[in-house]
């Protein structure tokens, strides 16, 4: 049965939510599932801004022929090409055969390379600016490449202030009934998640997100649609500012988070022993995490969010104890900058860990390495203990200057 809602008076969400998928895009937990969002303009001409995943098809269609009530689709919008958004591309086609596809000129490519389907007659190729009217509505598309791929586009409809952003500003979590931001706890129950998305899936490309945010900061918003997760109509500045934050890797909190990989818990010990020297010097919601029991994309998530940065691993076979190295690789790659880190290493006989991921952490953009690495030599001892106090007092001092 059909399940939609209207969010303004000729504009509805006839997208739909997941709450089997185990892993989005095949790797990040989604414990709260994740929304497919999907709007539906019925003006004069009506306008679909994008489809869903395939796992929600059937709902959408129920969704999207209830809203038309019988009308033709005129115009389906595809500001994203990934699957999860598009994959119903073709069927929209064959139910509509007069639509016409209104994308950048990368989506048209790409619609070729995902579907056997030859759209030069559906076509309405659209660069930066350039306007589509649909009667009371006017909208303009921005291009956003690389947030997060290089077709994607936002669509801001001139006469409601809405900006269809694409993936920015989504969040992993199903929607239960709460389309938007302002009728639930977001800081308590969806921030979390919205920052383990945009870090893991966005991350990356923050000078191409500050683009984007610069180019919306041109137009004045009134709410934010974006493909995943809540509407934003309320307080639209917060969750900006942390994009502003997330997207220029500028921590949100000056607190540390210690990444700890230990096989036996040795290493775990001197982990504790700092966090525990760390919280007497007052500092406060110190982070402590087990990377072998954590996944990855909280890790990433955590170390966006805090000032300092602790790594605290295991020579195993002569390199870095592999969660560990897996954990800075991805930080790596995910451009994290600008961070206060500090190193413990164990080694039983030939401790390598603490120069290993210093040359990572060195190899990264204006990361700052704080004090001597410690070194442990299979268990902590009292020799240890000292060395762990200055660094945690080192620490401290940093980050409550
Ligand atoms: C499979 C395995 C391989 C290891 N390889 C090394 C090594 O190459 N060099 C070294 O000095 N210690 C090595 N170690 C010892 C660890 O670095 C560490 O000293 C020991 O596991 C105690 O610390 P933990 O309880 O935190 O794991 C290895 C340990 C394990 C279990």
């Amino acid at each position: 049965m059909h399940c939609i809602q209207s969010i303004t008076a000729d504009i509805c969400y006839v997208g739909a939510s997941d709450r089997r998928l185990s892993l989005f895009e095949n790797v990040y937990p989604i414990p709260r599932g994740v929304s497919y969002n999907s709007y539906l303009v019925l003006d004069e001409k009506t306008v679909l801004l994008d489809t869903v995943d395939k796992a929600v098809g059937d709902r959408f269609w129920e969704n999207v022929e209830y809203g038309l009530q019988g009308r033709p689709l005129d115009y389906v919008v595809v500001n994203h090409m990934e699957p999860d958004h598009c994959a119903l591309l073709m069927e929209t086609l064959r139910r509509w055969p007069e639509v016409q596809v209104v994308g950048s000129a990368k989506t048209v490519s790409m619609i070729s390379q995902f579907f056997d389907l030859d759209v030069s007659g559906h076509c309405v190729t659209v660069k930066e600016g350039d306007t589509l009217q649909t009667g009371r509505h006017t909208f303009t598309f921005l291009m956003a490449p690389m947030v997060h791929w290089p077709e994607v586009m936002v669509t801001y409809d001139v006469t409601e202030k809405i900006l269809f952003s694409a993936d920015a500003f989504g969040t992993f979590g199903a929607l239960n009934g709460n389309l938007f931001a302002d009728e639930v706890q977001f800081e308590r129950d969806w921030l979390d998640d919205a920052r383990r998305y945009y870090t893991n899936i966005v991350g990356k490309y923050g000078v191409q997100v500050q683009s984007l945010l610069k180019k919306a900061a041109q137009q004045e918003i009134a709410m934010l649609c974006p493909l995943h997760g809540p509407i934003w109509r309320k307080d639209l500045g917060w969750f900006l500012d942390k994009y502003e934050k997330w997207s220029t890797y500028t921590p949100e909190e000056r607190t540390a988070a210690i990444f700890c990989g230990s096989v036996y818990g040795h290493t775990e010990n001197a982990a504790d022993l700092l966090a525990n020297r760390l919280a007497q010097q007052g500092v406060q919601n110190i982070a402590l995490y087990d990377v072998s029991h954590t996944d990855v994309s909280l890790l990433v998530s955590e170390a966006f969010r805090c000032s300092h940065l602790v790594f605290a691993a295991s020579t195993y076979n002569n390199g870095i104890f592999t969660p560990m190295e897996n954990l800075l690789l991805d930080l790596k790659a995910h451009n994290l900058q600008n961070r206060t880190v500090a190193l413990i290493e164990n080694g039983s006989w030939g401790p390598q860990s603490g120069k290993l991921m210093g040359e990572i952490v060195s190899s990264m953009k204006n990361m700052t390495l704080l004090g001597e690495t410690v070194s442990v030599k299979s268990s902590v001892k009292e020799a240890q203990c000292e060395v762990l106090k200055a660094l945690a007092d080192a620490l401290a001092a940093d980050i409550m200057a």
